[in-house]
């Protein structure tokens, strides 16, 4: 089984970037829009994912899941690297066939609420599931689709995320589900306009 240390090791490329190129503003908010969620490099999201994928592989997923619309990207690299199928949880178009399992939370950068829908079809009882998303911050996200995954009688094994906000909540929600937490980068604060990280082991 892979250990807990591997599962959040800085992935050092990924920690470069952030602290080179991240737009800062104020304590709360990062920004790396340019090569993670609105234009995407492929190389690099590749990169990413396989290094994510390393870390999942010790689960055996049969899936990953992910959601709408930022968690696509790197979950099609993690789930083509292991082969498995991605399923998303829908955001913006949520009319799903039933039977489908759904969660509102509070929409993590928008305001307002977002509905996460999930049709049974693709997560079925007994499925080896593995989240993967592009952040983490408060959890509300992962921990819906954890409890969503679980509805649907699927197993949640691990879940991958790219960048982790530590001064949020969310790593200890999740793993307060049982749920094993992979982090490529670790920003522990937002000050003085630049993004604080955890650094590479030499
Ligand atoms: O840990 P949390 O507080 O739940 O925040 C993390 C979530 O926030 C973002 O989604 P968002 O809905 O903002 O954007 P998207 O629609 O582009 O995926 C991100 O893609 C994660 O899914």
């Amino acid at each position: 089984m892979t250990d807990a240390h591997d599962l959040t090791a800085p992935h050092e490329p990924l920690v470069r970037r952030i602290e080179a190129e991240a737009t800062v503003i104020g304590d709360q908010i990062l920004r790396i829009d340019h090569f993670l969620n609105h234009r995407i490099e492929p190389a690099f999201i590749v990169d990413m994912g396989r290094e994510l994928a390393r870390r999942m592989s010790a689960f055996h997923p049969t899936m990953i899941l992910t959601a709408e619309a930022s968690g696509i990207a790197p979950g099609l690299v993690v789930a083509q690297v292991l082969n498995v199928p991605l399923v998303y949880a829908k955001k913006y178009a949520p009319q799903v066939e039933s039977p489908f399992i759904s969660r509102v939370i509070p929409s993590p950068t928008k305001g307002g609420e977002t509905k996460l829908v999930m049709s049974q079809r693709y997560v079925q009882p007994g499925a080896r599931v593995v989240l993967v998303d592009d952040f983490l911050s408060n959890g509300r996200t992962a921990v819906a689709l954890v409890e969503m995954a679980r509805e649907a009688g699927a197993e949640v094994l691990a879940a991958g995320f790219i960048v982790e906000k530590r001064f949020k909540r969310g790593h200890e929600a999740v793993e307060a589900l049982g749920v094993p937490v992979a982090t490529l980068a670790q920003v522990e604060r937002l000050e003085h306009g630049k993004a604080v990280l955890r650094q590479p082991q030499a």
